[in-house]
């Protein structure tokens, strides 16, 4: 789902593309990839033509200022920060490190609602010079605007599964993308077959985090969570609980995993919400490596 929060760092808002204000591709030496992305727009757009409306959303240029000079890249493996850790030049250089090593390999993520899939996806995206989708938004366009909650309530779940699967199976035809990828998409073993063509990630955050998060942004966009009434941390935990057991093992089957709390611990943290998008992001490019490098 879309995030709502303003993240820490100057990332990419994705703005309508009607309204979009175009950056000088030259910033950052992107010139070559700001070429490959409009291409890799083209391609997307010949793959998925709404049936009533096209609003694609187009990345802004990742815009990184930093006088700081290369900092090391396994800071997160170190479970050190120095005094002024920047996080942005951390990831400037960890995703130049790991980006020849993926070749044009699409990036999913995966896991349970609420896990950050979008918000971690769009930072990754702008570091390694990746388009940034949701496979969510993708399958609303699909099907013509209507929304993943009207989808469930006029048509039923099988029906949004059965678009999420041609979504995936269109996007493992595709490079250089970050996919958030819909919290259940992993059920499906078909759906691994598309994602296994390219990388994937399990953002693995703990249910409590999870209900924290969503009950402070309602549950309306989430079909699966949503109550009209009653204490909305208590509702969405039990809920997300349940799912968790149907989804068994499931998460695991990614290429590489991110355990928040690993992070939180190397870190000395007691609470993962102290965790910045971008930390976690360092440290899903960080286990990307040490998948790429097996
Ligand atoms: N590291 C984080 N710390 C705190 N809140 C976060 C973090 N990552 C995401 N969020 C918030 O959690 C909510 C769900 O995030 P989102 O990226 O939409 O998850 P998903 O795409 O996995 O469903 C959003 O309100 C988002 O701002
Ligand atoms: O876990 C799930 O089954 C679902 C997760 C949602 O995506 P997010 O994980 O982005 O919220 C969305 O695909 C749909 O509501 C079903």
């Amino acid at each position: 789902m879309e995030a709502t929060v303003a993240q820490s760092l100057q990332f990419s808002t994705w703005i309508d593309s009607d309204k979009i204000v175009r950056k000088p591709c030259g910033s950052f030496q992107f010139s070559q990839r700001c070429r490959e992305q409009q291409r890799l727009q083209i391609l997307i757009s010949s793959h998925f033509q709404p049936k009533r409306t096209a609003t694609w959303h187009r990345p802004v240029q990742l815009k990184v200022s930093c006088s700081y000079k290369k900092l090391p890249a396994s800071i997160l493996e170190s479970g050190s920060f120095p005094p002024a850790f920047d996080e942005a030049m951390t990831l400037k250089n960890k995703s130049e490190e790991i980006e020849p090593f993926l070749n044009g390999q699409c990036i999913y993520l995966v896991g349970m609602m609420g896990s950050g899939k979008t918000t971690v996806g769009r930072i990754l995206a702008e570091a390694l010079g990746y388009s940034f989708f949701d496979s969510d938004a993708l399958i609303e366009q699909e099907v013509g605007g209507t929304s993943v909650a009207e989808m469930f309530n006029q048509y039923g779940e099988s029906f949004f599964r059965d678009n999420e699967t041609e979504v995936l199976r269109k996007l493992s035809l595709m490079q250089r993308l970050v996919i958030s990828t819909g919290g259940g998409a992993v059920i499906r073993p078909i759906n691994w077959k598309y994602m296994q063509r390219g990388v994937s990630v399990w953002l693995d955050v703990p249910l409590e985090a999870l209900a924290r998060r969503i009950a402070a942004i309602g549950t309306k966009s989430r079909p699966l969570l949503h109550q009209e009434s009653g204490d909305a941390y208590a509702k969405t935990f039990m809920r997300l609980s349940t799912l968790l057991e149907e989804r068994g093992e499931a998460y695991a089957n990614a290429s590489a995993r991110v355990s928040v709390e690993n992070i939180a611990a190397k870190l000395g943290y007691s609470d993962v919400c102290n965790l910045t998008p971008a930390v976690i992001a360092i440290e899903a490019l960080t286990q990307i490596e040490s998948f790429l490098k097996k």
